[in-house]
């Protein structure tokens, strides 16, 4: 067996048993510089590999056959081919290693320290994986929530719109009904121009439109799901509480595209959706290279939108109509038009002849309303109509000087406003007629019928009511204003007069904007004083108000700068809250006590002095028409007196027992010549004035029967005691004859009273009359003075009833008591326009002291002289009454 020697292993080159791993381990692992090799079979390439195989067989089976201490000697890498080549010749073939172990053998020891490394940086790692764990372990839940919000995104994915981006899924819908309004949206967007399928899928495709669209309508989504939460929140709590809310309410309105419009070719930038959402649609212009082909989106989420279609009566009913019954309530509501010149604020407001506005149909509902509670208490409405225009208010209903702003406790008031107080819808149709006639309006390039001036209407409704021996007072003011247009100066002109007022409407429009800016933010400071518009908004924007807010806008691309400010503005006014209000608050008990009773009883009063001076005409005028009477009858048999009637002209003969009748006798003979028409009209006046009269000598007539009854219990007393009082000072003594004239005075007093009662029995609830027919007499004092002067004459056999009654009892005042004076007295006194006050009689003053009014009425030597004289050569015969009559206040010794 061929046994390789030394030389032949060392002589022979790599041959063809080494093998490619082999040769591969040498390259990787090569020899320090100068370390011989130590393979001779790796030395030899020459070498035969049979022979190399013959060889390390032979090896192998010595080793095999070895016991196991010597192989591990054997395999020790001290002993390796190399020693056995350097210094031990003699060592036997059998127990030479193998150079491949000796190789592995001292692979290993280098890898040793490897092998440690790896360990090291094992340990160094496990740290780190036991960290990763923890990672991976803490990531699943949000790997398991990634996913379901994939599969919550996904019918959003599919809900993309091109062009708009995410369309927002409107709340309270299902999937379904979303679905169905973003394919009705998608059809009309195809009608806006978005119909080319090259166009929808350059939209489709165009990231930088879709991320803008995106942007915007996440955002706008975002916010709009927000606030959509908050707002039917919102609204659900005004429907529950009937209109209280404190967030000011904006609504948007878009107007019909005008033919002008769309003869300059222009698109349509708005679209409303669901009547809530508006997409506003930017189109780019030809000369914007940079976004040609794009569009640009945005969206806005309100309280109610209305699409160009909507009636009058369906914008009036959304916005308004909770606040006019509120108004009702005594709660304040304010509506105002916001908007671009142009954008249809007036017609909204005022509206047409046949499209009524929200002011027609705000005025109209309340009175339909106050109509249908009228049996409740009483309600007294009150309008004013002014505008701002140039920075000066004016009345518009009475135009005359501007007028000035004032604050007081109740808020900012424009002083010399009128007030007019209105009766009917009519009639406030009427008002609201004459001060649009008197609004400043002039045509603009934008719009032809311009209004230049902000208007504002205010309705204040008062109601009042008895509860509970209460007065309660409820006053609700109901604000409409129609705002001038916001406007550019290109827009409507820039070197005319307009451009001045369009400065100034701007100014006042910063002014609102700034003032809503500053509510938003919760600013302390407000500044209301920038402008007359905002002082006069100060309540609608920060007072107690429900306020409502109707931004109009064109649907013209041409004004999507006008249209982006309005939409921004009105989504900004969106977050201004207004002060809470509480009804009961307004619910002021009033009693009628201290200064409100002096001061009922003050105007009383004075009406009442009015209505004496009245009076006291009318009876001049009927002595006047008696002395013509008589001087008509002078030739003929003098008419008999006896009775009261017989002065009376032959019309007033017939009078009968019917007050109206006797009442159109008496105005008829008063304005004897006059012809038919006059006499109507003056019939009419007259006979108010008289019907206000018999019900304020009716009122003094109860008044004087209580003294009267007060007197005769008195005499009653004295009667039963038999016994004259003591004789006081100023008065007289209490004589037998007097006793018996005055028992004849109480019963025939008791007579009177009784007869009278039975007369007003019959009469049911007709009011009882001072003047009396002949069958009915007048108890004054004056009476009881003639009863009592009858009965004394009658004792002393003298005159009869035949004799001439003096007919001034007819006139005589009821008023002149002790009490009655004083009562004057006070008016008077209280009065600055009666003139008895230091010491200066006036004529109503002067009435009041004497015993007739008429009597003092005159001083001429007319026809009641003739009357005057009369009576007084009546009274000559008749001493008792004369000197009483004189007297006046003095009635009798009680
Ligand atoms: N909803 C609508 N339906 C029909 N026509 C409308 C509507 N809104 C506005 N218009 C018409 O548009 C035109 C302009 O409206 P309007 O005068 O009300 O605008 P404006 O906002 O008050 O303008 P300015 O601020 O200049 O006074 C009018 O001719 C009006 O009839």
């Amino acid at each position: 067996m061929p046994v390789s020697t030394r030389s032949q292993v060392s002589g022979s080159q790599d041959g063809p048993n080494v093998t490619n791993k082999a040769r591969a381990r040498i390259e990787c692992h090569p020899e320090p510089e100068g370390a011989e090799i130590a393979d001779p079979f790796l030395n030899n390439p020459h070498h035969g590999l049979k022979e190399k195989l013959k060889a390390l067989t032979l090896l192998y089976e010595q080793q095999k056959n070895l016991p196991a201490s010597e192989r591990r000697f054997a395999t020790h890498p001290s002993i390796d081919l190399l020693g056995s080549k350097r210094g031990a010749p003699e060592e036997d073939l059998t127990h030479r290693k193998s150079p491949m172990r000796v190789k592995t053998g001292e692979l290993k020891e280098r890898g040793t320290p490897i092998s440690e490394k790896t360990q090291g940086i094992e340990e160094r790692i496990k740290p780190l994986r036991e960290k990763t764990r923890g990672l991976k372990e803490r990531s699943e839940p949000m790997r398991e929530k990634t996913q379901e919000l994939e599969e919550r995104s996904e019918p959003m994915r599919e809900n993309m719109m091109p062009g708009y981006g995410v369309k927002p899924l409107i709340a309270g819908l299902s999937l379904e009904e979303n679905r169905s309004h973003w394919l009705e949206a998608k059809e009309n967007i195809d009608r806006f121009g978005f119909s080319c399928p090259k166009v929808q899928k350059e939209l489709a495709m165009s990231s930088v439109a879709m991320k803008l669209s995106m942007g915007s309508g996440n955002q706008s989504e975002g916010k709009g799901s927000r606030f959509q939460k908050i707002e039917s929140k919102e609204l659900q709590t005004i429907s529950e509480t009937g209109g209280v809310g404190t967030r000011i309410l904006v609504f948007v309105r878009l107007r019909p595209m005008a033919k002008r419009e769309k003869e300059a070719g222009s698109r349509c930038c708005v679209r409303i959706h669901n009547k809530r959402d508006v997409y506003l649609t930017e189109f780019a212009t030809e000369n914007d290279y940079l976004r040609l082909k794009r569009l640009r989106g945005r969206h806005f989420t309100f309280d109610a939108s209305f699409p160009d279609s909507t009636t009058q009566q369906e914008v009036y009913t959304t916005t308004t109509a909770e606040l006019v019954e509120g108004v009702l309530q005594g709660r304040n509501g304010s509506v105002f038009c916001y908007g671009a010149t142009g954008a249809g604020k007036t017609y909204t407001m005022l509206g047409t002849v046949n499209h009524p506005g929200v002011m027609v149909l705000a005025i109209k509902d309340l009175f339909f309303k106050i109509r249908q509670r009228s049996c409740d208490g009483n309600h007294v409405v009150h309008l004013s109509y002014l505008e701002v225009y140039n920075e000066t208010v004016r009345d518009l209903l009475s135009p005359g000087r501007p007028l000035v702003l004032r604050e007081d406790k109740q808020g900012i008031m424009a002083s010399g406003l009128t007030q007019y107080r209105a009766y009917s819808t009519d009639e406030v149709m009427a008002l609201l007629q004459q001060g649009n006639l008197n609004r400043t309006t002039e045509p603009t390039r934008a719009n032809e019928t311009s209004s230049r001036s902000h208007a504002i209407l205010q309705v204040v409704a008062e109601y009042k009511v008895r509860e509970g021996g209460n007065l309660l007072s409820r006053v609700g003011k109901l604000s409409l204003i129609d705002l001038a247009g916001s406007e550019r100066a290109l827009a409507t002109d820039q070197r005319t007069v307009r451009s001045l007022e369009g400065a100034n409407i701007n100014r006042s429009l910063l002014a609102l904007s700034s003032c809503i800016n500053a509510l938003v933010e919760g600013k302390k400071h407000i500044p209301y004083r920038n402008s007359k518009l905002t002082q006069l908004l100060k309540d609608s924007l920060g007072g107690a108000c429900n306020t409502v807010m109707i931004a109009n806008i064109s649907p013209s691309n041409l004004s999507f700068g006008e249209t982006q400010n309005t939409l921004h503005w009105a989504d900004r006014a969106k977050e201004i809250r207004t002060k809470a209000y509480d009804v009961k608050d307004e619910l002021l008990p009033v009693p009628e006590s201290g200064n409100d009773q002096a001061k009922l009883l003050l105007e009383l009063q004075k009406e009442n002095r009015e209505l004496r001076v009245q009076l006291a005409r009318y009876h001049q005028k009927f002595l006047n028409v008696q002395a013509h009477s008589l001087a008509a009858a002078g030739s003929s048999p003098t008419p008999s007196i006896s009775s009261p009637s017989s002065l009376l002209s032959p019309h007033f003969s017939s009078i009968t027992n019917h007050p109206k009748e006797r009442r159109r006798s008496k105005l008829s003979s008063i304005m004897p010549g006059s012809n038919q028409d006059e006499e109507g009209e003056t019939t009419h006046i007259l006979r108010q004035k008289v019907q206000s009269l018999e019900n304020e000598l009716e009122r003094l007539k109860l008044e004087h029967e209580l003294q009267l009854k007060h007197s005769m219990e008195i005499i009653r007393e004295l009667t039963l005691n038999q016994k004259p009082p003591s004789p006081r000072k100023g008065h007289d003594d209490m004589s037998p004859s007097r006793m018996a004239s005055l028992k004849c005075i109480l019963s025939r007093q008791q007579q009177q009273t009784q007869q009278k009662r039975g007369e007003d029995d019959e009469g049911g609830a007709r009011p009882r009359r001072m003047v009396s027919s002949s069958s009915k007499h007048v108890v004054t004092r004056t009476g009881l003075r003639a009863a009592a002067c009858e009965t004394t004459m009658k004792k002393k056999g003298g005159g009869g009833s035949d004799d001439l009654k003096s007919p001034s009892h007819r006139f005589v005042s009821p008023i002149p008591t002790a009490k009655k004076r004083s009562y004057w007295d006070i008016t008077t006194a209280n009065s600055p326009s009666v003139a008895v006050a230091h010491g200066r009689s006036t004529r109503s003053h002067v009435a009041a002291e004497t015993p007739s009014m008429l009597l003092q009425e005159s001083k001429s030597n007319g026809p009641a002289d003739i009357i005057k004289a009369k009576i007084h050569s009546n009274r000559k015969d008749m001493p008792e009454t004369k000197q009483q009559g004189s007297g006046g206040t003095r009635l009798d010794p009680s």
